[in-house]
């Protein structure tokens, strides 16, 4: 703001004003390089001049306007907060984070615009039927099923929407991020320039007096007196504060670690030179009570990424054979507030660290003040992740310097971070800033101008530029790290971006509140085949097992399904005729702000039933082949048409045969609109699929509506795209371990011959007429000549299907 002129003593009763309206997030205002800032100290200006000349009556709704009242069409006012630029955005929250609840088919609702697969490229018959209902102003649903009458669902007065045209039901989809960029040579560019992406989350600090200072450039920083000093990286824990710094990229990325314990608790601390110093993050899985060491003991000194299946989702970022950064831990309190350790808060709060998954291209995310060192001598990337941030254990004294291209660009302006796991875990970057330029968010405290102008340790000699190597971000032979039984390479022959960051997962983990029985003792006689030996299927007299895929396995001894099986699995999957609607849809449920709106429907499918551990046969039963993980070989590759990144097979893939499951953190629909609400950008980053096949089962408890969501936690299946009707996957709800059904495995078979080099697509269930989607709909670009995002000049908007 100093920078446009803007006097501070203006700017702060402005942002403080702003950041009460936005909740305090921090994002919104920063967007647009504080836009919604300087737009509201504008404001801010006219109305005190504009004051004097209303009229009374005027001037009270003047007043109200001020406080973030709003005039709807029709004159009233509404209570709604003050939001410059960003109002329209911020109404379709709820709405948006209702988006992100629809599922891939979603196992349900997200197929309604589906229709077979044509032989002759005519439109199939349940496309018009599809059509009928979508246009049918989203009454299709009454033509065909009664909804009973409920109590305490008020229909906010919207039209029930048709399952063919619903939002929520849709997979949730992202926008990518736009691509990386090389570094640029420093240039005084407004900030303006800046694309989005950008935007630092690092803050570059002027350097600090203090006794520490030796420390201060290099690399993250510590947090003294309640403010982010001084660097805490590669320090060692000897009397003067001496750095002891680790001489190559291996000392350097060993200081980083994080241990998990098994009962949800991760400690974390900085090992340095031998020596652990700083403890970072200590929870518990509980009540998100602090564990600390006390000592340097007891300080857990290695930083890997624990997935407590109790609780809370916690990791550390190790990165192209190193440990790079420990990110976050935190409580397993409702709504997945930061509580930072009290004690220990200097500690913990020094390092944060978040990759971001889709949205964020994958970068490193780097929240606390990072000094960029005026001289970095012989600097060795560690890592540069997707172009745009490096992390170099570094200078002669080997300190961890994190830089960012914009780094080069621009003083550092605090920014958004997208999340890690548990996207609702991560600290904003925003809330730590350094010292004379920090910003506190605490209500009634000191806010201070947020930019760092002319921060001296910004003037990097371009000389130093060309040393930066640039390293991929995930292993090229296999990004699934060894978690998979076959590599998954990647490729990218038209750029150096690497995939997105994100934290590979074999088997979907649960978040937090998920409840996922896995019991023996739930796992009744009619469940599992414990008299059976060896492989069932080869068995004539089919097992208890099979009952549940109508008295047959599904899967054929070849270990492909059975053609009449993927037959009915894709009809269900292309017919709206297989929705049902729940009494007390948990999904209507999450989203109520007090007016239930009614169930807009969920897929019943069709399950497959594998043996499990209970049952009697061997592990090469041929009823195990989901459970067994991927088997075929997959590369990940950066498509040609911009759809960004997508999976395609290396070999010939007979039909009926499984490619993998979709893996991601296993939310409750609640915590989901919970993570969407608190970052609502992160639809960039989150890919949820709803749980819901067996919802119509009774009423389903809000910790048993559960969802995947693979946007910071996932494997493979989260490159799939989408094409539109006839993609070559279909997924089919799988059960292994929970006969209850609210957690099971959702497996992508393929529904044809599959050549080697092809694309894997499945159907998202997209409607793209459907603007009323805040989640940002992309323009498909499947090719398929059924694509429903086609542009045809003589559509109806708000016909989904073309007449
Ligand atoms: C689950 S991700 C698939 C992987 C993604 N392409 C990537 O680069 O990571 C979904 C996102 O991919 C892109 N996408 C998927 N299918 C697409 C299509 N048919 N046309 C254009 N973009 C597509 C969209 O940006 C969408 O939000």
């Amino acid at each position: 703001m100093a920078n446009l002129g803007i006097h501070v003593s203006k700017v702060k009763p402005v942002l403080k004003k702003l950041l009460k309206l936005y909740d305090k997030n921090w994002e919104l205002i920063e967007e647009e390089n504080y836009r919604a800032l300087a737009d509201a100290i504008f404001e801010e200006d006219e109305n005190k001049v504009l004051e004097p000349e209303l009229e009374p009556v005027q001037r009270k709704k003047s007043k109200r306007h001020d406080e973030g009242a709003i005039n709807d069409e029709d004159g009233h006012l509404h209570d709604e907060p003050l939001r410059p630029l960003k109002r329209s955005r911020l109404r379709g929250q709820e709405t948006q984070s209702s988006h992100a609840l629809t599922g891939p088919g979603s196992s349900s609702a997200a197929y309604p615009l589906k229709i077979p697969k044509l032989e002759d490229g005519t439109v199939p018959e349940s496309s018009s039927e599809l059509q009928r209902q979508g246009t049918s102003g989203g009454n299709a649903r009454n033509e065909t099923h009664q909804l009973p009458p409920r109590d305490g669902i008020v229909d906010k007065g919207k039209q029930p929407v048709s399952p063919q045209v619903t939002n929520r039901r849709r997979r949730i989809t992202s926008e990518r991020a736009s691509p990386a960029v090389p570094l640029i040579i420093p240039k005084d560019e407004p900030i303006d320039d800046l694309p989005d992406y950008a935007v630092p989350l690092a803050v570059i600090l002027p350097e600090q007096p203090s006794e520490r200072n030796s420390s201060m450039s290099n690399g993250a920083a510590e947090k003294q007196n309640g403010h982010d000093t001084v660097a805490l990286q590669c320090r060692d824990g000897e009397v003067g504060g001496k750095d002891l710094l680790p001489t190559s990229h291996e000392g350097a990325a060993s200081n980083n670690e994080i241990a998990s314990s098994g009962v949800g608790e991760v400690n974390a601390a900085e090992k340095q030179d031998g020596h652990d110093t700083v403890a970072l993050q200590c929870r518990d899985g509980e009540g998100g009570e602090d564990i600390i060491p006390s000592s340097h003991e007891e300080a857990a000194s290695n930083v890997e990424i624990a997935l407590s299946t109790v609780g809370e989702v916690n990791a550390a970022e190790k990165l192209y054979g190193h440990d790079i950064v420990p990110l976050q831990c935190r409580d397993g309190e409702v709504g997945g507030e930061d509580i930072l350790p009290s004690s220990h808060e200097e500690a913990a709060s020094n390092v944060e660290i978040a990759p971001s998954a889709m949205g964020g291209e994958g970068s490193v995310m780097i929240t606390p003040t990072v000094n960029v060192s005026t001289e970095p001598e012989e600097f060795e990337p560690l890592l540069v992740e997707g172009s745009k941030y490096s992390v170099m254990p570094c200078n002669s004294n080997g300190s961890i310097n994190v830089m960012s291209s914009a780094a080069f660009v621009t003083p550092q302006i605090p920014g958004s971070q997208p999340c890690l796991s548990g996207l609702d875990d991560a600290v904003p970057a925003s809330k730590k800033v350094g010292t004379n330029d920090f910003i506190e968010f605490d209500d009634g405290k000191e806010l201070v101008d947020v930019v760092c102008p002319n921060s001296p340790s910004l003037t990097l000699d371009p000389k130093h530029l060309p040393t930066i190597e640039i390293r991929p971000a995930q292993d090229v032979n296999d990004l699934t790290k060894g978690e998979e039984c076959v590599n998954v390479s990647w490729v990218n022959n038209t750029t150096k971006e690497s995939p997105p960051l994100f934290h590979y997962l074999r088997r979907s983990a649960v978040f937090r509140d998920a409840y996922v029985k896995i019991s023996l003792s739930c796992i009744g006689n009619d469940d599992c085949c414990s008299t059976c030996m060896g492989n069932c299927i080869l068995s004539s007299k089919p097992c208890f097992c099979a009952n549940k895929t109508g008295g047959e396995f599904a899967y054929t001894v070849q270990g492909l399904l059975k053609e009449e099986f993927l037959k009915e699995c894709i009809a269900i999957s292309h017919h709206p005729q297989h929705f049902f609607y729940c009494k007390d849809c948990p999904l209507e449920r999450s989203m109520s702000d007090g007016c239930l709106e009614p169930c807009k429907g969920h897929l019943k499918r069709k399950f497959i039933k594998e043996c499990w551990s209970k049952c009697g046969c061997g592990k090469h039963c041929g009823n195990r082949v989901v459970q067994r993980g991927i088997t075929c070989k997959l590369e990940v590759f950066l498509t040609s048409e911009g759809k960004g990144w997508g999976l395609r097979t290396l070999e010939d893939l007979p039909k009926g045969a499984f490619v993998c499951e979709f893996v991601g953190e296993i939310l409750t629909v609640q915590e989901l609109h919970e993570r969407k609400l608190k970052y609502p950008k992160t639809g960039k980053c989150s890919y949820p699929i709803l749980l819901d096949a067996n919802w119509d089962s009774g009423v389903v408890k809000d910790k048993e509506a559960l969802c995947l969501d693979a946007g910071s936690f996932g494997n493979v299946a989260r490159f799939i795209n989408h094409r539109c009707f006839d993609a070559n996957l279909v997924e089919i709800p799988v059960e292994v371990e929970c006969p209850d059904h609210h957690y099971y495995h959702l497996a992508f078979f393929t529904s044809r011959e599959i050549a080697a080099q092809e694309e894997l697509t499945w159907d998202y269930g997209i409607n793209f007429d459907d603007h009323d989607q805040p989640m940002e709909l992309f323009q498909c670009r499947c090719g398929s000549k059924f694509c429903r995002n086609m542009k045809r000049s003589n559509r109806s908007t708000r016909s989904p299907i073309a007449r």
